[in-house]
């Protein structure tokens, strides 16, 4: 695979974290930790949180209560930083339209040094790298997202949904990329409302406005 090779070991802490949206409290006393090698699946209901979750897990909104480390390092004193460490698939495939797959994969191979075709290859999307993103389907466009996760050495994967549109032979490959992964080292954190192929994953269910939790 492309990610380059996991050095560190790494330790991601989520202790007691509250937010609201607005005067909406979405997330009450959250709490779960992962070590490298570690995955974990959110699950809920449609509204229940879990977009929201990941944004703080990024560190794109802030919590009102609690606190979110890395390494030990609180993220919201850490953003740059934090933002390296990780590479995020939105719920959306934020691509451009007019664009080539390959010219939407370029930016992240040159900032990373990182090899396209073989991206390509592992989301089974090579003969497609010249054509427009908008001649795609809504399944050939999320596996172009994917292959930009490849395309960045990050030691944490934050996944909203990462299977929608695909085909069942796609998540079954998906379940190949996640293996390889976590066996480097990575961190994966995905949200779905389908069984997805993890092994050996941590499991944390979302009630609208919930405490949580299950399997941690
Ligand atoms: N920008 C926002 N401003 C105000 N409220 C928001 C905003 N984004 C989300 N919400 C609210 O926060 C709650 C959680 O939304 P979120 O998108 O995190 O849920 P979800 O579990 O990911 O849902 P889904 O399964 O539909 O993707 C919902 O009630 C939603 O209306």
């Amino acid at each position: 695979m492309q990610t380059l090779p996991i050095i560190s070991a790494n330790i991601f802490k989520i202790n007691h974290i509250r937010a609201f949206h607005g005067e909406k409290l979405i997330l009450k006393n959250i709490s779960f930790s992962l070590s490298s090698g570690e995955s974990l699946i959110i699950t809920g209901q449609n509204g229940a949180g879990k977009s929201t979750l990941l944004r703080i897990l990024a560190g794109l909104k802030s919590v009102d209560a609690g606190i979110i480390t890395w390494n030990d390092q609180d993220i919201s004193k850490q953003f740059i930083e934090h933002t390296q460490n990780i590479a995020w698939l939105s719920h959306q495939d934020s691509l451009k339209p007019a664009l080539t797959v390959k010219e939407n994969l370029q930016l992240t191979s040159q900032i990373y040094n990182t090899n396209i075709q073989h991206a390509l290859t592992i989301v089974n999307l090579n003969h497609m790298a010249d054509i427009a993103v908008r001649m795609l389907s809504a399944g050939q466009k999320r596996r172009t997202a994917l292959a930009r996760i490849l395309l960045k050495p990050a030691q944490l994967w934050l996944l909203d949904e990462p299977t929608v549109g695909l085909d069942q032979e796609t998540i079954e490959q998906l379940g190949f990329i996640f293996k390889d992964f976590t066996k480097q080292g990575g961190m994966i954190i995905t949200t779905t409302h389908i069984p997805l192929p993890l092994e050996n994953s941590k499991t944390l269910h979302l009630t609208p406005s919930s405490s949580m939790v299950s399997s941690l």
